[in-house]
């Protein structure tokens, strides 16, 4: 429990430092967006509470999240064992068939391998986009609307997934309220990673500015 709950929180985090490090846009329009969500805290120019950060949601803080999530890949792979006989994709699976997929590359990052529509089964059939909008026509995210497995899926999915969001959710607005995070030289933001129980970033240097409100 505690090596699931700390070391992957602790392996995700550097992989969002460096993301919004060398992407510019994104880390300038989630500061907008948390002003905007926090409009207290920012006029009187104190760091959201955790009440305060728990008690909305900020879309495009959801967005970076769980795309954070995606593209790390913190957890590279996932395994099933079949329980009885079965067909994926019309390949017959046996029962104790130990089936072993992986969370990155086509339909996790590009688009997925062409295959007949029609061994599909009902349950995978997924979305592209992500981005969709609610009833009063504001732009959402939903990570489950493609395909998405960072935390496993199914019933024996991860137990700390709220918790993970939790956490991400609090030290994302510190970081990003409190400092610019600048871009680092090409040769110290390598996006190589180093697979520990979790896939860690090789190079994590930061070029943090303190914001002064
Ligand atoms: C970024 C954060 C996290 C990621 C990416 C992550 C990922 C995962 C994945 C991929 C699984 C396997 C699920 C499956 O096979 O379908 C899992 C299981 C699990 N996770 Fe997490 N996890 C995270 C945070 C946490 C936290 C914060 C806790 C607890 C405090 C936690 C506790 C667990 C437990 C207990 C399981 C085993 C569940 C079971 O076998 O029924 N995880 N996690």
């Amino acid at each position: 429990m505690v090596i699931a709950g700390h070391d992957s929180m602790s392996s995700t985090l550097p992989w969002a430092v460096k993301y919004l490090a060398d992407h510019q846009d994104a880390q300038q329009r989630l500061r907008k967006s948390m002003h905007a969500g926090y409009a207290k805290a920012f006029s009187e120019g104190y760091t959201p509470t955790t009440a305060e950060i728990t008690g909305i949601s900020i879309p495009y803080a959801d967005a970076i999240m769980g795309e954070v999530l995606r593209f790390s890949t913190v957890v590279s792979f996932g395994s099933r064992q079949a329980t009885r006989d079965t067909t994926v994709l019309g390949r017959r699976i046996p029962k104790g068939t130990v089936v072993i997929y992986l969370k990155n590359g086509p339909s996790f990052f590009t688009k997925g391998y062409d295959i007949d529509e029609s061994i599909r089964s009902e349950t995978s059939k997924q979305e592209e986009n992500r981005i969709k909008k609610d009833t009063g026509g504001n732009e959402i995210y939903d990570p489950n609307a493609a395909p998405m497995s960072t935390f496993g899926l199914g019933p024996r999915d991860c137990f700390g997934k709220k918790l993970a969001y939790l956490e991400f959710r609090l030290l994302l607005t510190m970081i990003v309220w409190n400092f610019e995070l600048q871009k680092c030289a090409g040769e110290l933001s390598s996006y190589e990673g180093w697979y520990k129980t979790f896939v860690v970033p090789w190079q994590c240097y930061v070029r943090p500015n303190k914001i002064i409100r």
